[in-house]
């Protein structure tokens, strides 16, 4: 056990699936995982595993932010050795061709600040996800029939942003959406040498303000699932 998931050694899988929210992982895990278990409950971060076809699969929540996020991942990889770390959450299309209910593929994360900035001082690192998992991703999608779309996202340090400016330039620059994780995944990752990718449902439009209802989230969020679990074991 670790200073904030409750797990014992053994309990987590090498390959985790990882929602913002808690109870998003519980329904992921009941929802795809064979006899799915509760391995953590500290402070409500949910966590289950179980199997998918076979395959041990940890689903652990990471909560919203990357700072939250870091507080995990470093523990799942540094702890328990998690060796391939998949982000399934949702985000804010930023461009019009990319649609409310598509799922996005975070090739790269762009960021304004970041929990890692200190240790790259004046580098702008490039977070980036594993070309593996990414390819194995994209085939998934296809073969599922899910509109999807690749390339890179936003990753914000703020829901409440006050940077116009910002999300203009993002825009003009092809940022597909906005979402608060992915780049200090990739970054954690990189530094640890692990696969990591971010699959994304698009469940709101920063230009149509577009937002999907709530019963509507569930099935469109499944899409994005089974592309993980996919993409984690192709
Ligand atoms: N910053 C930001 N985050 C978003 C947005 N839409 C979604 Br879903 N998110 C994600 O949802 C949570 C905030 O509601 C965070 O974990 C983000 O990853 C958006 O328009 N903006």
């Amino acid at each position: 056990m670790t200073f904030h998931i409750g797990a014992k050694p053994g309990e987590i899988a090498e390959t985790v699936l990882l929602p913002g929210d808690p109870y998003r992982a519980r329904w992921a895990a009941q929802t795809f995982l064979k006899d799915a278990r509760l391995i953590n409950e500290v402070r409500g971060m949910l966590g289950y595993t179980g199997t998918w076809q076979g395959h041990p699969v940890t689903i652990h929540g990471t909560g919203m932010g990357m700072s939250s996020l870091s507080i995990y991942v470093n523990e799942l990889i540094r702890d328990y050795g998690a060796q391939t770390l998949i982000r399934i959450g949702s985000a804010g299309a930023m461009q019009p061709q990319v649609k409310v209910r598509d799922v996005v593929l975070a090739m790269s994360a762009c960021t304004l600040t970041a929990p890692s900035n200190g240790i790259f001082k004046e580098l702008n690192f490039a977070p980036t996800a594993h070309f593996g998992l990414l390819k194995a991703a994209w085939d998934a999608a296809e073969r599922l029939g899910v509109p999807t779309h690749a390339g890179t996202i936003y990753s914000s340090q703020l829901f409440y942003d006050e940077r116009p400016d910002l999300q203009e330039q993002l825009q003009r620059h092809g940022a597909l959406c906005v979402e608060m994780e992915a780049a200090e995944l990739y970054t954690l990752a990189a530094r640890y040498g692990r696969r990591a990718l971010a699959v994304l449902t698009i469940s709101d439009h920063l230009l149509t303000e577009e937002a999907l209802p709530a019963d509507q989230r569930e099935r469109s969020f499944g899409d994005m699932v089974e592309i993980a679990l996919h993409a984690a074991f192709a």
